[in-house]
This record gives C-alpha cells, structure tokens and sequence, in this order.
C-alpha cells in the first residue's frame, strides 16, 4: 500500500527546519562526529568508490567524510541530476571545478567520468528523515529510490542529524532502504522494516 499523500509532505517541511535550525557549531563539531562513526561502517577503510553528496538545505556535510577518502586515495563521487529523475554518479577529483545544477546544487560537469550505481562500493545518501528500520525519506524527488531500484551492489549510507529520526515513517514500495545511518551521535545498523536495529 502507498502512505497518505498528505503525510510525506508534512513531515519534510517539518524536518527541514528543524536541521536548518541547527547553529554553526554544532554542524561543524557533528561533521568531525560523523566521519569518526563512518570508520566503523564495514568496508568503508577498504572502499574503493564511495558517493558522497554536496550539503545543502541545512544537511549534515560530508566533508569530513570526503577529508578521510581523500586521504586513502579513494574515488569520490556525486550525484548529478539525469535524465528521467535518475543519478548518475561523476567523480569529483581534487581538481574538478563544479557548477551548480538547475536546483543549485553543485555538481561535477558532463565530461567527468561516471561510475555505474552497481560499480560504488559505499553510497552516503543525503536524507530529511530517517527511521531506526532503514526507511529513507528524502527531498521528494525520488532520485535515490528511482537510481538505485534493483541495485544490490553498493552499501546504502544515510547521513543526517540525529534529530532528523522519526519513529513512523510512511514507507512507500519503492522507497530504498537503508544499510546503516551515520548522526553525529554513532551509528545504527538498520535491519529492514520491522526488525531491529544495533547500535554500533
Ligand atoms: N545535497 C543533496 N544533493 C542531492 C539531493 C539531496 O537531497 N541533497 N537529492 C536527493 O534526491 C537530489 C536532488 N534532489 C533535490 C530535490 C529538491 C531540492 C530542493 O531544494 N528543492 C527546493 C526548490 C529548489 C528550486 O526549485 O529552486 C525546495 O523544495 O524548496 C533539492 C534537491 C540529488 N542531489
Ligand atoms: N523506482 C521508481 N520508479 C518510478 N518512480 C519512482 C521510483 N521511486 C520513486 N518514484 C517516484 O518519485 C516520487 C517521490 O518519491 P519519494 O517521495 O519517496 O521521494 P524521496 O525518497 O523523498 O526523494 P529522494 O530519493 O529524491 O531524496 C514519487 O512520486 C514516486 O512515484
């Protein structure tokens, strides 16, 4: 069954404010938070290609995240609005100079080489809300879900504060679920829908 078309909407504008609310130091002390957790997720010392995303809206920046990639010499990608509501995956290089998208998000450019969703090794997914089962709720777009719908390969990472956690959720049949959450305040291992979740 589908959720209340009337409940996403509502949520999202809630959740939004309340990571906009956040102040300055806080993000960045929690930035330093996350990426100490992300080094506890499996394979995440080992990975190869890793997308990451460009903050925006309040969101919890990966940039910390990006330092230690950066440092182990990994592949970072971002995501680029494609067609068909789709992603596709573009390497930043240290020297990639990005340009803002249409909804003025940076974004590496058409020429820079792309990496297929099923080829990441660990995808960090941005979010508005996040439940302890794994359930993803994002901007509205349905990027993420449309992108990665069959794709088994990459470990599926939201990143986000920990206040953005909801206890219910709706949950749509296509909504991806998540491996794991990275917050400021650890990380959580998310089981499916209706199991349970471990603190890591
Ligand atoms: N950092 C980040 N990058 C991302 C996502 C995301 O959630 N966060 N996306 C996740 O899928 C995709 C983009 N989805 C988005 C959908 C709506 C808006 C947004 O801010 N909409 C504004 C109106 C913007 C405009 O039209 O000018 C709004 O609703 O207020 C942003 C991103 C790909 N890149
Ligand atoms: N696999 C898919 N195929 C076709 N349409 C899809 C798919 N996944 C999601 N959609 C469509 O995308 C729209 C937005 O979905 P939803 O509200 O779950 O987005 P979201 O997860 O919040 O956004 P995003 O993933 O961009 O952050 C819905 O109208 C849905 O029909």
């Amino acid at each position: 069954m589908n959720s209340d078309p009337e409940s996403k909407p509502a949520l999202r504008t809630l959740l939004r404010a309340r990571r906009r609310a956040l102040g300055t130091d806080f993000r960045d002390a929690a930035a330093r938070a996350a990426a100490v957790h992300a080094r506890h997720l499996p394979g995440w010392d080992s990975a190869r290609r890793v997308a990451l995303f460009w903050a925006n809206d309040g969101e919890l920046d990966p940039v910390n995240l990006l330092a230690d990639c950066r440092r182990r010499h990994c592949e970072v990608y971002l995501p680029v609005l494609a067609d068909g509501n789709h992603l596709e995956f573009r390497l930043w290089s240290r020297e990639e100079t990005l340009a803002p998208n249409v909804l003025g998000i940076p974004e590496p450019g058409s020429d820079s080489p792309q990496c297929a969703p099923a080829q990441l090794d660990i995808v960090v997914m941005p979010l508005v809300a996040w439940q302890r089962d794994g359930t993803r709720l994002g901007m509205g777009g349905g990027f993420y879900d449309r992108t990665f719908a069959g794709v088994s390969g990459p470990l599926r990472v939201g990143l986000a504060f920990a206040c953005q956690e909801a206890s219910a959720l709706p949950g749509d049949p296509w909504d991806i679920p998540l491996d794991f959450v990275i917050t400021e305040a650890g990380l959580t291992r998310c089981n499916g829908p209706g199991k349970t979740s471990r603190e890591i």
